[in-house]
């Protein structure tokens, strides 16, 4: 069944999740979670480093896990990562967790917005990289939604007032 008072955030790097996921938990008084964070915190280590240790897969083999463990819990603001869609087995327990909104933005804004980052291992590929791997996760990403927001051209505020309304209607 459907965790109706958890909200689930997925879209690519730099689309806001873990920005909008933070005020969207103030703002409706639910408890905010961050898959990365939550990976760094059990690890005690940072995302570049278990790229560097374990390679993708074994990030990916944490994430997961960390996603899976959260099946109990309710009032919830879920930030995940942006390969969360990666693994076929997530997108079910996306969908469990409550009600999933996909955060869109243009390859154009999230450039702007992540110009000078060095904290995500996959946005130091090259361009033409990057550009394939937006290309190739946008339909997974509106698969495993429920709703899509674009958030290209907003505030992170509009954004979590857009949510709201959403999660309203
Ligand atoms: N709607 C927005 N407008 C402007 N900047 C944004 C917006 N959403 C996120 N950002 C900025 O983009 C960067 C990445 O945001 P973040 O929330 O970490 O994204 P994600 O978790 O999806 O990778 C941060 O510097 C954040 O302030
Ligand atoms: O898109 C990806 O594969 C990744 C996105 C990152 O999270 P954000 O989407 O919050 O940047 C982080 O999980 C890791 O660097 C891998
Ligand atoms: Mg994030």
């Amino acid at each position: 069944m459907q965790h109706m008072n958890n909200i689930v955030l997925i879209g690519f790097m730099g689309s806001g999740k873990s920005s909008v996921g933070k005020l969207l938990a103030e703002q409706t008084h639910r408890t905010y979670i961050d898959l990365d964070q939550k990976i760094e915190e059990d690890t005690g280590d940072t995302i570049p480093n278990i790229f560097k240790n374990e390679g993708e897969e074994g990030f990916r083999k944490r994430e997961t896990e960390v996603l899976r463990a959260l099946s109990s819990r309710e009032g919830t603001v879920i930030s995940t990562g942006g390969g969360i869609v990666e693994r076929k087995e997530n997108h079910d327990v996306l969908k469990e967790h409550g009600p999933v909104i996909y955060l869109h933005a243009s390859f154009e804004e999230i450039s702007a917005r992540l110009e000078d980052d060095e904290s995500r291992p996959l946005w130091s590929k090259p361009e033409v990289e990057r550009k394939n791997l937006l290309e190739k996760r946008l339909p997974v990403y509106k698969e495993c939604a429920d709703e899509l927001v674009n958030t290209d051209h907003k505030s992170i505020n509009d954004v979590v007032n857009e949510i709201e309304s959403l999660i309203k209607s």
